[in-house]
């Protein structure tokens, strides 16, 4: 592989002696990477640790659950010859033992692992990389700004010759462990030199395996400090293996891996649908893909010097369309659903009997909708074991101070025992452990909850449960509805992936309102469906889609076809309903909201960027401290950098390097002022349902 990579660099024929004594640097150089990077599986040391964490697991875990039919569509995939890349989402160290150790126990060859560099812990590397670890930086270029041609070389040339080899790779394209609990937005570095290797005729294809792994609880235990804003330490030798001793010593409960299907690259690119096919298709111009192929591409991190935007789109589709994949394939645990209820549905606390009511309909709900969860057993079983996992700090019981006197007899005991009311612990930082387990249960009702909280910005804040009587008239235009639901969905874009890149957001967002239709949630005039009534309400539904493109074409704006109403079923339950899914936002769109008010700080001049999180941070945990902010979990860390991504994006602030080279934030042109800013923080402050 080495010479692979020399091989390259001699194609350039120039004989002059400086050219001559700089390219044998760059080899050394090269050599040097090389050596740092790569792995050296070897098979004996596999099976030895294959057969040490069948022992040890289960000191650890009271299961790992894996279906049967996942794993053999697996091996018929790796049995094609072709090789596999696996795209785990990333929540735990545990992942990648457990992927490795999965595969092996089922005879399919162990993957070759990309790890962090921060991960080079004495002792613990050179395993990790006799069991498939190979070292990449987290941050290509050493330099901001200059990009190390020498580095990006060896590493594409490296994974490209694995892919030649057949070799299987794994990579976690969410850059690094989440921590929030849900997907992050996915970096597209790694997978272009995947795409290019195809491109370039390096493999006639790849199977591409996004992979999920859930967990009842995390190895880690919590993320409540990086939460608060406080910068994570790097990790030492003796803290690693304190970290594995006190590991042992717990329980961690089930694991769930699930695999989607394996997607083949070809099929992928060439599929007409695909937004991935179009860009590919533009690409080619004339060219079939094949011929495209042969033309080789410069999609990867290795390349001319700028990738263009649409190769850049191509990646970031696919990269997409895997953990979108990937997510929709996650189970839900116990702990997560216990976590979720508390944060969605009984943050005042709840009696148990409440408890398992909202267990038993959350979890029919989850399967309601094609997702599945990974524990059986009744709910009151499940959620003594759930709480049992997230620890008591998380709950207080409570009993209700009036009628409570000494003395009882054993029916009032009893009595008195079922009106005693668990209390969700919401305080900072322990809102962080129940929003990181609970946030996986929000990729279930995502679209509906984008709904129901851009019904509160149609209706200006009316259909917020707290404004909302039972029993009262209100309409909403499906048209301002669904454009409504549409700007919410770009506003937490650096949050997630509301439908795979073969789909659009329109069609997500169309299919939330189906289900929010058939739930009678909203209601259309016609309720009482006669047969004829049906029928009027496909061609409405035909006429919206039609309306909703339509009307993005129209220079005036106004919409071509008629619009549609709906009224909003305000009896007691459907309110209920409301109110839990406006609550799965609510958090978020405050710590948005939050970060757009703050933004006048930025009128005073520019900051440096660490500076301004911090002060944000500050802000926003003042708000909770202080009693103001309506959701303790608003100022979480991870969610107000998103949202400084999602302004820089829109670009209402923007980055500059200052001459020390400090990266500095500044407001954009317009926003300086006052007007323009007001209105943006309201555009964001629209979607509040409090
Ligand atoms: C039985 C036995 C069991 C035991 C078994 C044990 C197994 C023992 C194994 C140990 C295993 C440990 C495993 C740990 C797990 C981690 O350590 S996770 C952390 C490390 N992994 C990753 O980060 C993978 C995903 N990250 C990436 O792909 C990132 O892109 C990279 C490669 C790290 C680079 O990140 P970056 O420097 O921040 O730069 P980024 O903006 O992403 O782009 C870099 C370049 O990529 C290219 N690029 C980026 N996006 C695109 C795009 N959309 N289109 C085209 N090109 C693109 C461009 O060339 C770009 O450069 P510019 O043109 O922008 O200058």
């Amino acid at each position: 592989m080495h010479k692979t990579i020399i091989r390259d660099c001699e194609e350039y024929d120039d004989n002059t002696g400086e050219f001559q004594l700089e390219l044998r640097q760059q080899e050394k150089l090269a050599s040097a990477i090389f050596n740092k990077m790569a792995s050296n599986i070897w098979t004996p040391f596999i099976r030895f640790t294959g057969w040490f964490l069948h022992k040890a697991l289960g000191h650890l875990l009271s299961s790992i659950q894996v279906h049967r039919g996942q794993i053999d569509m697996i091996k018929q995939a790796a049995e094609t010859g072709m090789p596999l890349v696996f795209l785990p989402t990333h929540r735990s160290h545990l992942d990648y033992i457990l992927l490795t150790f999965l595969l092996w126990n089922h005879e399919i060859q162990a993957p070759h692992v990309a790890a962090g560099d921060n991960l080079r812990i004495p002792f613990f590397s050179s395993l990790m990389c006799h069991l498939g670890g190979f070292f990449i930086r987290r941050k290509l270029d050493d330099v901001y700004g200059k990009k190390d041609y020498v580095y990006r070389a060896v590493l594409h040339t490296y994974m490209e010759e694995l892919l030649r080899q057949g070799q299987s790779l794994e990579f976690f394209i969410e850059g690094g462990r989440t921590r929030t609990g849900k997907a992050v937005v996915p970096k597209g570095g790694l997978l272009s030199v995947v795409v290019d290797a195809y491109m370039a005729g390096a493999i006639s294809d790849v199977y591409l395996v996004p992979v999920s792994f859930s967990y009842e609880k995390t190895l880690e235990g919590n993320f409540r400090s990086e939460e608060m804003g406080i910068p994570k330490k790097k990790e030492t030798f003796l803290q690693a293996v304190m970290g594995v001793w006190s590991a042992f010593r717990s329980s961690f409960g089930q694991v769930r891996a699930d695999f989607a299907q394996p997607m083949s690259l070809q099929e992928y690119l060439d599929s007409a649908e695909s937004p991935g096919g179009a860009v590919f298709s533009r690409l080619a111009g004339n060219d079939s893909p094949s011929e495209m192929r042969r033309i080789g591409s410069d999609h990867s991190i290795y390349g001319t010097d700028i990738v263009k935007e649409e190769q850049r789109l191509l990646v970031k589709g696919l990269a997409e369309h895997v953990l979108y994949n990937a997510v929709q394939t996650t189970a839900i645990m116990s702990t997560q659903l216990v976590a979720f209820m508390f944060l969605a549905v009984h943050r005042q606390g709840a009696t148990w009997a409440e408890l398992e009511k909202s267990f038993e309909h959350i979890r029919s709900e989850i399967l309601l909708r094609g997702r599945d969860v990974g524990f059986t057993g009744n709910a009151s079983a499940v959620l003594r074991h759930a709480m049992e996992l997230l620890g008591n700090q998380l709950f207080t019981w409570e009993t209700p101070s009036n009628n409570r006197k000494k003395n009882q007899n054993n029916n009032h005991v009893k009595r008195e025992e079922e009106r005693r009311i668990l209390i969700p612990n919401l305080g900072l930082p322990s809102v962080f452990d129940l929003t990181y387990y609970g946030s996986n249960v929000m990729s279930v009702f995502l679209i509906e909850s984008v709904l129901a909280t851009a019904m509160s910005a149609v209706s200006e804040g009316l259909a917020n449960t707290v404004h909302l009587q039972e029993g009262e008239h209100m309409v909403v235009s499906r048209q301002a509805l669904l454009l409504k639901a549409k700007e919410l969905s770009q506003l937490l874009q650096m949050e997630f992936i509301f439908a795979p890149s073969c789909s659009c957001l329109e069609d997500a967002v169309r299919d939330g309102l189906d289900s929010l239709l058939h739930s009678d949630l909203l209601l259309t005039d016609e309720q009482d469906s006669t047969s004829s009534q049906r029928e009027k309400q496909w061609a409405d539904q035909l006429a919206f889609a039609t309306s909703w493109e339509d009307q993005a074409e129209d220079i005036d704006g106004s919409p071509v076809v008629q619009d549609l109403s709906y009224r909003l079923n305000t009896a007691a339950t459907h309110i209920q309903k409301l109110g839990f899914l406006q609550s799965i936002l609510a958090g978020m769109v405050e710590a948005y909201w939050v970060s757009a008010s703050h933004l006048e700080v930025l009128q005073g001049g520019d900051m440096t960027e660490e500076k301004y999180l911090q002060s944000l941070q500050k802000f926003a945990i003042r708000r909770v401290e202080d009693g103001v902010a309506t959701r303790s979990e608003s100022c979480s860390s991870e969610t107000l950098k998103n949202s400084l991504k999602m302004l820089s994006h829109r670009k209402v602030i923007s980055h500059f390097f200052d001459s020390d080279g400090t990266r500095k934030v500044e407001l954009y042109g317009g926003y300086r002022d006052n007007q323009e800013l007001t209105r943006f923080i309201d555009s964001v402050g629209m979607f509040k349902t409090w």
